[in-house]
């Protein structure tokens, strides 16, 4: 579970236990708490880090998915705030996310590289059963779903312009936030099953007779939806077997690789060894 502004302070689990667990891909947000949820095995990572101190440019992504990976997480659920680009979003709603545009820009979006190239497919970027589960997890927690949607992906960490915010609404994105990209390009990389339930916390910028959003507009809905949110995780974690069946997404890396065996760099193979542990095996 990677948690975003919404869940920065963490959630409540039994047995819970900090582990700082390092990353060929550098430092990752924070430490990762594990423990159980209704008897099921979670793992916690706050995407910002404690008391929110990284902003969305520099989140280390590879570093956080790869720490997951390493923690033997076989699922990937994350929540992240959003502004609304459709008037039926309504602030305090949920959005059961399913495709992405990413207007990043100066982030690293993948595990592999020069040595060792490597092309998943990202045609359906979130996981149906897993996407499922959250959504009426969140429904039973008495949150207001919404099935499927858009999230345009900005840099920030300003907020948008009123001509971008109109933009975004013609390309046909329905939520805008800062984080989720590249996350979900590499969730699939890993081989993670990835869901995003995002929380709308304001209508961002275009409606002409409103004024922009602030943060303190997303900070009053987020405190007000906390509970929801945490009840959503564990209402979640009633859903969740301690062996699910298998899934595609488990052998993304199957057809991936591009590069001649006698082409890869052994070093650009060392630094995946948890990320394609299935495909390189581990590490000695
Ligand atoms: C606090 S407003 C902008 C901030 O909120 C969202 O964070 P997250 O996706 O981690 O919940 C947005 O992407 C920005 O990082
Ligand atoms: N309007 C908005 N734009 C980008 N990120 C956000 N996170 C929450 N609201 C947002």
């Amino acid at each position: 579970m990677i948690g975003g502004s919404g869940l920065a302070a963490g959630i409540d689990l039994e047995d819970a236990q900090e582990i700082a667990v390092s990353s060929p891909f550098g430092e990752p947000s924070g430490p990762v708490i594990t423990g159980r949820l209704n008897g099921v095995r979670f793992t916690f990572l706050a995407r910002h880090g404690a008391g929110h101190r990284i902003p969305p440019s520099q989140v280390n992504y590879r570093a956080n998915i790869d720490v997951l990976k390493r923690c033997g997480v076989t699922d990937l659920v994350s929540l992240s705030a959003v502004g609304s680009l459709r008037e039926e979003l309504v602030p305090g709603q949920f959005v059961a996310v399913d495709q992405f545009i990413d207007r990043t820009n100066s982030r690293e979006n993948s595990f592999f590289g020069p040595g060792l190239v490597a092309h998943v497919s990202l045609a359906d970027p979130v996981c149906a059963r897993l996407s499922g589960m959250l959504a009426a997890a969140a429904h039973e927690a008495g949150g207001q779903v919404h099935t499927g949607g858009c999230y345009v992906a900005i840099e920030g960490p300003q907020f948008s312009t009123r001509a971008e915010s109109r933009m975004y609404r013609a390309w046909g994105a329905d939520v805008i936030g800062m984080t989720a990209m590249p996350e979900v390009r590499l969730a699939r990389e890993a081989e993670l099953p990835y869901a995003l339930l995002a929380m709308v916390t304001d209508y961002d910028c275009w409606r002409e007779e409103e004024a922009g959003v602030e943060v303190t507009d997303v900070l009053s809905v987020l405190h007000a939806n906390a509970r929801t949110a945490r009840d959503t995780l564990s209402a979640m974690a009633l859903k969740l077997q301690n062996l699910r069946d298998p899934s595609p997404i488990d052998t993304a890396l199957e057809h991936a690789f591009i590069t001649a065996p006698e082409a890869r760099d052994p070093e650009m193979i060392s630094r995946v060894d948890a990320v394609a542990c299935r495909v390189f095996g581990e590490r000695d």
